[in-house]
């Protein structure tokens, strides 16, 4: 292709086989980033220009038969062999096959390999190792290596999602992504490769990242475990928008039919209206379009927060890292629940044709409902948040001010919403603010009750995890409501958008209450009067967005390639589209199907058919 920028390449594939997850995905969306991020001056002059000129093809190894999530108890070995300065790559038990990296069954010939390190006898944990799976000759599989496919999943098609095992495999020491921790003496080139005098550097900092070891295989401790994490972080933060897109390309899919389906007389006689009046269609589908102009702009946030704190990660300044992991984990899951939701919701409401293939919405839907599990489960991603919630509440306990946008944790709970009829924004923020804070507070209150109850902290933890869940969503929730109320009133929009985009914002914060109406009105912060409020509000925004619905969807700009749909067209010719799909059909290529022959014509007429073909039918 020629494209240099990632993210420009990134939509270039999108355009030329949407949804089509590439066998080549996760070279692009982990491989080469683990090697950026991960690997040191040296590694990368090496592996870099190889694998962005596709002479290494790989993916990221990290999963295992018996492990996913708990990533400090994955099994397979990298034993350091200081004679020979080698790392023995082994897979000890059948749980240990890494099992589900994409594109590692058939497509690749290296990955990055997620093992525990072991040196002088100890276990250092969970490190990242390049290892060469495949000849770069005939693309044979290399001695003490078993790799292949998993065979069919719930989607991904055109994904090659593999099995990994290694049976006492050597590699060079070099082949440790040695960025953050190191085992064996690291030659001082390569601390000039990274900065560009030694000298120049705070004897601290090298202490901190680039210390000496000797050639015994002494370890290095990195300046945080979690680094070697940091690629998940990166995916985590990508897959919001990607989340996004897929449920805004499902809307505009399923309300663009909606506005060019007709279906029931409205009256007797009467017209068949379009199926986006009926309110109950609307009440399905505009939720979901607000929901994706949310989403969208999280996505951003969170991007933007990733690249801004990866930055200073890169300076050796790691104090944001807890809070983008809490952020990007978080809002990576709420993301996926809800962008998969919302799709299966659009798919639904375009009737028989949306269960066709034809309407493009089942290929979305695959492609973004395993959102929900890769790169971290959705629900432990949401108790890691909870993690950070609950120490943000115990420093807010004691005084301490807490960073930017967790400030709202620990406040007074003891007020009622300002909510009006008018419905103020400010007011949709302070009850999102009000029910996360209160949620926290609930979660924290649980774990400390049960604590001094005798529970342990780990039994604490599990009898609370339900109530940490929801104050995780609840706090990703309000995330998302308040980062689209700041953009509506930061936003130079012209008058006429502002006002659109406002009933948009103003219904996703309406709705979100309305459907989570027990966790706002527990402690009576909302009065019935104020729900009847926010009722006749949600209904009056149906109204109000209907006839600029398909100009909302249409200012997503996709194009027809994109959503590969004929529900979804922009020209709205659906019957034709439909009419020519089903007629391209690959069994409608012959008027009668080979089968009728062995199958069904011994059934229909039996003295006609020969006794060849009776006896084949025995
Ligand atoms: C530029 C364009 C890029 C192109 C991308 C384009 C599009 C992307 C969109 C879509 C994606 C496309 C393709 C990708 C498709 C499929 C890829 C899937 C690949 C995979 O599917 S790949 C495997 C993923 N597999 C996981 O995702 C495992 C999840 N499991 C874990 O992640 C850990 O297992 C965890 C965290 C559960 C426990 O970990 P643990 O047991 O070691 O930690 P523990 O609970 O003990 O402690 C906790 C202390 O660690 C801190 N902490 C933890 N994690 C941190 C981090 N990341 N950063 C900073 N701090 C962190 C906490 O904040 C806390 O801190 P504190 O102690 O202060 O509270
Ligand atoms: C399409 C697809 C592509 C993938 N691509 C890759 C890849 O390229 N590379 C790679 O390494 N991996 C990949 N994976 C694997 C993926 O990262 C894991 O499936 C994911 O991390 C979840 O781990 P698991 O499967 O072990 O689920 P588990 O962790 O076993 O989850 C099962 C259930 O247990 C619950 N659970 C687990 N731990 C806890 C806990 N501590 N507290 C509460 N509940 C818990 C979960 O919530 C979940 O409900 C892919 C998976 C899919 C589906």
């Amino acid at each position: 292709m020629g494209i240099t920028d990632m993210q420009e390449a990134f939509y270039y594939r999108e355009c030329a086989a949407a949804h089509e997850n590439s066998p080549l995905g996760l070279h692009y969306a982990m491989f080469l980033p683990t090697i950026n991020k991960q690997a040191t001056p040296e590694q990368k002059k090496k592996w870099l220009p190889l694998a962005e000129n596709y002479k290494m093809i790989g993916t990221y190894a990290q999963t295992e038969l018996g492990h996913g999530t708990f990533i400090r108890g994955l099994e397979t070995t990298a034993t350091y062999d200081p004679k020979t300065k080698e790392f023995i790559l082994d897979s000890p038990t059948l749980t240990s096959k890494k099992y589900w990296p994409g594109c590692l069954g058939k497509t690749s010939n290296h990955c990055v390999v997620m093992a525990q390190l072991y040196t002088q006898g100890k276990s250092h944990g969970p490190h990242m190792f390049m290892v060469q799976i495949r000849s770069m000759e005939d693309h044979s599989v290399l001695p003490g290596i078993e790799v292949g496919v998993i065979g069919n999943k719930f989607g991904y098609g055109t994904n090659d999602n593999g099995f990994l095992s290694f049976d006492k495999l050597r590699i060079p020491r070099e082949n440790m992504l040695m960025r953050y921790s190191q085992v064996g003496r690291i030659p001082r080139e390569n601390m000039l490769m990274r900065y560009s005098q030694v000298s120049r550097i705070p004897r601290e900092n090298m202490l901190m990242r680039y210390s000496q070891v000797h050639e015994d295989g002494t370890y290095v401790k990195p300046q945080n475990a979690k680094l070697a994490y940091g690629s998940m972080v990166l995916i985590r933060s990508s897959i919001v928008s990607d989340a996004a897109r897929g449920l805004a390309q499902a809307c505009v899919i399923s309300i663009r039919y909606s506005a060019v389906r007709r279906q029931t007389e409205a009256y007797p006689g009467g017209e068949e209206p379009q199926i986006l009046d009926y309110q109950t269609q609307q009440y399905r589908l505009f939720p979901l379009l607000a929901s994706a102009y949310s989403l969208q702009l999280a996505g951003k946030y969170v991007f933007n927060t990733y690249l801004e704190v990866n930055d200073q990660i890169e300076k050796g300044n790691l104090e944001s890292m807890p809070e983008l992991h809490a952020l990007s984990a978080g809002l990576k899951a709420f993301s996926t629940y809800e962008a998969s939701a919302g799709i299966e919701v659009c798919r639904i409401c375009c009737g028989g044709h949306g269960y066709s293939q034809a309407s493009g919405l089942p290929k979305i839907y695959v492609d973004v409902v395993p959102g929900c599990t890769y790169e971290g489960e959705n629900t432990v991603m949401m108790l890691q948040t909870a993690r950070y919630l609950m120490k943000c509440y115990s420093r807010a306990k004691q005084g301490q001010k807490l960073p930017g946008f967790v400030q709202y944790i620990g406040q007074n709970l003891n007020k009622k919403s300002c909510m009006s009829e008018e419905v103020a924004l400010g007011c949709l923020v302070m009850a999102y603010e009000h029910r996360a804070a209160r949620l926290v507070e609930a979660a924290a209150m649980r774990m400390q009750s049960l604590i001094q109850g005798g529970k342990k902290q780990h039994e604490a933890w599990n009898g609370s995890s339900v109530q940490l869940f929801w104050a995780a969503k609840a706090h990703c929730h309000l995330f998302c409501v308040k980062n689209f109320v700041d953009a509506i009133q930061a936003k130079s929009l012209s008058s006429k958008t502002v006002t659109v985009m406002k009933s948009v914002c103003q219904l996703y914060g309406v709705h979100g209450i309305l459907e989570n109406l027990g966790e706002f009105m527990q402690d009576g912060f909302f009065s019935g009067e104020q729900v009847g409020y926010l009722q006749r509000k949600m209904l009056a925004l149906f109204e109000n967005i209907r006839p600029n619905a398909v100009a909302l969807v249409d200012a997503f700009d996709y194009p027809d390639m994109v959503l590969g749909s004929c529900l979804g067209r922009y020209d709205g010719q659906v019957y034709q589209a439909l009419y020519d799909y089903a007629k391209s059909a690959p069994m409608n290529q012959t008027e009668i199907h080979s089968t009728y022959y062995k199958h069904l014509k011994p059934l229909i007429n039996p003295e006609t058919t020969s006794d060849a073909m009776q006896f084949a039918k025995l």
